[in-house]
Order: C-alpha cells, then sequence, then structure tokens
C-alpha cells in the first residue's frame, strides 16, 4: 500500500515559480554533496555541523586559486540566506564563497574577513552600501541586537521563501536526494507561513547580568553602577553580557506587562537583590521565566512566572511576588533554585510562591498541564497546525489497530493527540519530568493506550526492541542534533511500515534521511525507506529556525 501524500487543509504558501530555476541551478552542485554532509552526532560529539554553503561547480577552479586573508574588507552582495539565518555570498570574479551575519538577500555591503573555514570565510558586516530587497522596518527596537529575531526587517514572504529554499538546498546536498527525487513525485511541499507574526511565544526565558551590553550605537555615556545590571537577552555570542530589554514583540501582551513591572523595580537597592554573576559565582537571580498559557475553560491567559535563583532565599523575592501577583493573569510564580555554577535554567528543588505549580494550554481538542520546567512546543498556534501534518501524515487507519512509536515524546504531546486512533502508543524520552508530565497528560485526558517510558535514545540496547509490540508508525521528533547512528540502525532493522520524522534542524533532518532511504555505505549499512513528502512550516517567524515533517514509506511497503 503507498500513501498518497495529504494536501493538509492548511495555508501553504504561493506555488513556487522559482522552484524550477533554483534545482535547474543545484543540479551541478552534487559533486560536492560528500564533503557538505553533515558529520553523525556519533563522530561529532552530538553537534550539528553547519553544512558548508554550496558553490557552483563552474566557480570551484576559480575558488581553488583564490583565498580573502584574515581582516582583509571585501565590498559584497548578500545572494541568500542559509543555515542558522547566514547571508550567503559570493566574492567577485571569484566565485569564493563568505558567510555574513546580519545581511540579507540583495544588501550590498562592506565586511571584513573574520575567520576561514574549509572552503569558505566568515565575514563581519561593517557598514550597508544598499539595503536588501524586501525591506519592511523592523517594529522591534532590539531586532538588529538582540540575536532572536535576525530578520525582522525582511517582508515575511520573503523570509519564509528563504527558508524554503534552504529545506530544498539541505535535502539536495546533505541529504543526497535527486531533483528527479523531489520534482517527479512532488516530495517537497511549500512552506506553510505562520498567521500570526508577532506574539506567538507562550515561553520566554530572560537572563540576568551584571554586565549590561550596549550597542556601539546605543552608547551614549557611562551608565552609573545599578544601571550596569541588565535583566534581557544575552548579548549574540557572548555569555556574561546582558541586553536589557523591556519588552520583546514575540510575548504575549501580559507577559510583557509583567515584565515591565520586574524590570521597574528589581534594581531598587532597598531590596539588595544582586544578578548572578558568570565569573565569580556570586549573586542571587539567574534567569527570569514567563510562560503564557491559556484557562481550559474560559480561554483567558494564564500566567507562569518563574525566577531561578543561586540559592533558596524566599524573602528576598517578596518584594517581586507582591508586585506581580495581583496581575489578573499571574497565576503561578515559582522559583527553581539552581545552586550550579552553570547557566541553566532547570532548579534541583522547585518551590511553588504563588498560586498553582502548573498552567494550562489546550492542543488538538486535548488539554495540557504545563510546568515551569517541561518541553511544551512554544507557538502553541503553530503547532495546531503542525500536529494536524503529523496526523495526516501518519496515514492512521483510525479503526484502533496499529501500534505507534513516538521517539523523543516530551511530554507526550504527539502521541496523545494520535491516540485516538491507535492501539497503544509508546513514548521515549529522556527527561523524567517530561515522562510524569506526559503520564499526567495521558490520565488528564483519559487516554489509557499510551505508555512513557524515561530512556536515553543515544543509548538504546540490542533489546530496545523487546519493551513494546513492533510498530506500524514510527514518529521520531530528536532535538537539534538529530538522530543518533545507533538509532538509525534499530530503525533500519525494525521496518516500520511508516516513519514521520519531525525535526527543528533541516540540517540533522537531511542527514538522517539520507541514512534512511540510500543506508551508510561506509558501513555496509542499507537503507530501506522512500521519502514520500518534505514539508516546511515556519514554527517562528523573523528567526532562522525553521520545522520539517517527513514522510517515509517502507520500500515495498
Ligand atoms: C524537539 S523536542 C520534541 C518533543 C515532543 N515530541 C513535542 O512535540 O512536544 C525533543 C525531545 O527530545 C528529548 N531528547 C533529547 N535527547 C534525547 C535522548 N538522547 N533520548 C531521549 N530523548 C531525548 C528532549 O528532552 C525533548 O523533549
Amino acid at each position: 500500500m503507498a500513501a498518497a501524500v495529504p494536501s493538509g487543509g492548511v495555508h501553504l504558501l504561493h506555488p513556487r515559480p522559482w522552484l524550477r530555476h533554483l534545482q535547474r541551478a543545484a543540479r551541478p552542485l552534487s559533486g560536492i554533496a560528500a564533503s557538505s554532509r553533515v558529520d553523525h552526532a556519533e563522530e561529532l560529539n552530538s553537534t550539528a555541523e553547519t553544512p558548508e554553503p554550496p558553490m557552483r561547480r563552474s566557480e570551484e577552479k576559480d575558488t581553488a586559486a583564490y583565498y580573502p586573508k584574515r581582516g582583509q574588507i571585501l565590498e559584497l552582495v548578500c545572494e541568500s540566506l542559509a543555515y542558522k539565518g547566514k547571508g550567503l555570498c559570493k566574492v567577485a570574479g571569484t566565485g569564493f564563497v563568505v558567510m555574513c551575519d546580519r545581511v540579507l538577500p540583495g544588501e550590498k555591503f562592506i565586511g571584513r574577513v573574520t575567520r576561514k573555514k574549509d572552503n569558505y570565510a566568515e565575514v563581519k558586516k561593517l557598514e550597508t552600501i544598499s539595503p536588501h530587497w524586501d525591506m519592511v522596518e523592523a517594529p522591534c527596537e532590539y531586532a538588529s541586537h538582540c540575536g532572536g529575531c535576525k530578520t525582522q526587517n525582511l517582508f515575511y514572504e520573503a523570509q519564509v521563501r528563504a527558508k524554503e529554499q534552504q529545506v530544498l538546498e539541505l535535502v539536495v546536498h546533505v541529504g543526497k536526494f535527486s531533483n528527479k527525487d523531489l520534482e517527479v513525485d512532488d516530495v517537497m511541499k511549500p512552506i506553510v507561513p505562520c498567521d500570526i507574526q508577532f506574539h506567538y511565544r507562550n515561553k520566554m526565558e530572560f537572563s540576568f547580568g551584571t554586565k549590561r551590553w550596549v550597542p556601539a550605537e546605543m552608547l551614549l555615556q557611562e551608565v552609573e553602577e545599578p544601571n550596569k545590571y541588565a535583566l534581557g537577552l544575552h548579548a549574540p555570542g557572548f555569555f556574561d553580557k546582558v541586553l536589557n530589554v523591556d519588552k520583546c514583540l514575540l510575548q504575549s501582551d501580559p507577559a510583557n506587562k509583567v515584565l515591565a513591572a520586574i524590570q521597574d523595580i528589581w534594581r531598587n537597592p532597598e531590596f539588595g537583590l544582586s544578578p548572578y554573576d558568570v565569573h565569580s559565582h556570586r549573586g542571587f537571580l539567574k534567569h527570569f521565566m514567563l510562560r503564557t498559557g491559556r484557562n481550559v475553560e474560559t480561554g483567558q491567559p494564564e500566567l507562569m512566572v518563574n525566577f531561578v535563583t543561586s540559592s533558596y532565599q524566599p524573602e528576598l523575592l517578596k518584594p517581586l511576588v507582591d508586585k506581580i501577583s495581583p496581575f489578573p493573569d499571574v497565576v503561578s510564580i515559582m522559583n527553581n533554585v539552581n545552586t550550579s555554577v552553570g547557566n541553566t535554567s532547570m532548579g534541583e528543588q522547585e518551590y511553588t510562591l504563588f498560586g498553582k505549580p502548573t498552567i494550562t494550554e489546550s492542543l488538538r481538542g486535548l488539554n495540557f498541564q504545563i510546568s515551569a520546567n517541561s518541553f511544551f512546543q512554544t507557538n502553541t498556534h503553530q503547532a495546531e497546525i503542525l500536529y494536524k501534518l503529523i496526523e495526516d501524515c501518519s496515514f492512521l487507519k483510525g479503526d484502533g489497530s496499529e501500534i505507534v512509536l513516538d521517539l523523543f515524546c516530551g511530554t507526550g504531546t504527539i502521541g496523545l493527540t494520535l491516540a485516538k486512533k491507535a492501539k497503544h502508543v509508546f513514548g521515549f524520552e529522556i527527561v523524567d519530568q517530561a515522562i510524569k508530565d506526559a503520564r499526567r497528560n495521558a490520565d488528564l485526558n483519559g487516554i489509557s493506550n499510551a505508555t512513557f517510558v524515561q530512556g536515553d535514545l543515544n543509548k538504546i540496547g540490542e533489546n530496545f526492541g523487546e519493551y513494546f509490540p513492533k510498530p506500524d508508525l514510527v514518529i521520531t521528533d530528536p532535538n537539534r542534533p538529530g538522530m543518533h547512528m545507533k538509532l538509525i540502525k534499530f530503525l533500519l532493522n525494525l521496518k516500520a511500515d511508516r516513519i514521520v520524522y519531525v525535526s527543528c534542524n533541516p540540517a540533522t533532518c537531511a542527514r538522517d534521511l539520507d541514512y534512511l532511504c540510500h543506508g551508510v555505505p561506509e558501513k555496509s549499512i542499507e537503507g530501506c525507506y522512500r521519502l514520500k513528502s518534505i514539508q516546511p512550516v515556519d514554527m517562528f517567524p523573523h528567526t532562522p529556525h525553521i520545522e520539517c515533517v517527513c514522510l517515509l514509506e517502507l520500500n515495498g511497503f
């Protein structure tokens, strides 16, 4: 049986008139596929490598003779956006590829070479000569500094087009799928844009810092000592410098009101509050997290505020709690105590300072309880669309006869939304708290045909398959490093009829699709899947992040 690929019932952007042109241009590039391979997590300590930027074969010869020097000043034009939203540019007359942060397609600029890589260099933008195509005014004053919204000043349709192009290039160069594979079977689907482009994030995490980072162009005068303290977002590339922010246009309005209220008072010397210093390891306030959910009965926003501190001293937090607890949407104020020198926000101990320890949210007709540290999709609106696509792609018969394996299940949201159509769902996840949340969420929704197990999927043994009956469908939703080779081998032996691969990193996704479909010849591993569809979804407008839902079918199925 071969499944037809769903068209979705979702809002797809324009058919892609430029796609044919791009695919034609992409064909001669396949020669560098081997060198642009994203090495496997096993060999890379679980970090995804940046795939090397593509280069036309006709330009390779010139490039071989040319290499810019470190510190060299170049006049460049950004051609497209590549991995992590970096601008891809070519040195005139040589075709040599340079990558530059914070430039956009069509922008002409002066850059200085900062780093040399194997066959490309990195450049820092010094000055824009003429702006990019599709320029719009960025509504957020921090947009060009905070490192989050790299493309807020790019017209939204151009943002999604660039993301779609990036996925296509990775599938061709890293995944080694031919244009015929992608074109004949209509494998590559147009990206699903996000209808809500601001205030879509249900979770933001800000940091307290002793060193306020002020971008050079905003630096007017020396600031006084208490004002050197900051609450905001880390300056790009610095773990110890924080850009102070009073509001973030990606989070909800109620969350911005709470952030502004805390900014108003936390530096008051009477309260004796100090930010944690990541060098001396002294100080109290580490992070400030805001999570927005929804009361599932009234539909009203529910806000959780989480103070992460280096010790448990609730009396110090009292003035802050007193200030924000009267806000009507604030239903939970938590304190995670993290005594380690690391910068993580997850506490070893968690205390409820006000209200309840969880907030609620609904997704595809189910209700979920979310605690301060549990994973939950950060764009609830687009998660509805993403989960609908996953369900459509899963081709479950709906007669309750099929087994679903939900790998990297988090708090169980995908598996639980599929449970009504399945005989049983088996979910695996490394974070113990997430597994507890998944079980509680199953109970909350009266779902009894789901089993959630804590375990490390990078360390599965030969007997992993004994934990569940052979699945008809595997959902795999790894985090950025993608799947470990052990898991790839396991899936190739398991031979489930269908795999739905959900990915937040198209580079490692393309690598794993290559393994599952074409095998790993150097390890004598044969692939046994056919790529049926790749559906990019924009979950995070203005940022470089791209989500993809891919359907794989067992050969001969
Ligand atoms: C992208 S999230 C997906 C969560 C979930 N599927 C959802 O949609 O909400 C990836 C999940 O993989 C988990 N994870 C990361 N590494 C893991 C590992 N080695 N073994 C098992 N789970 C892991 C993370 O804790 C996280 O919950």
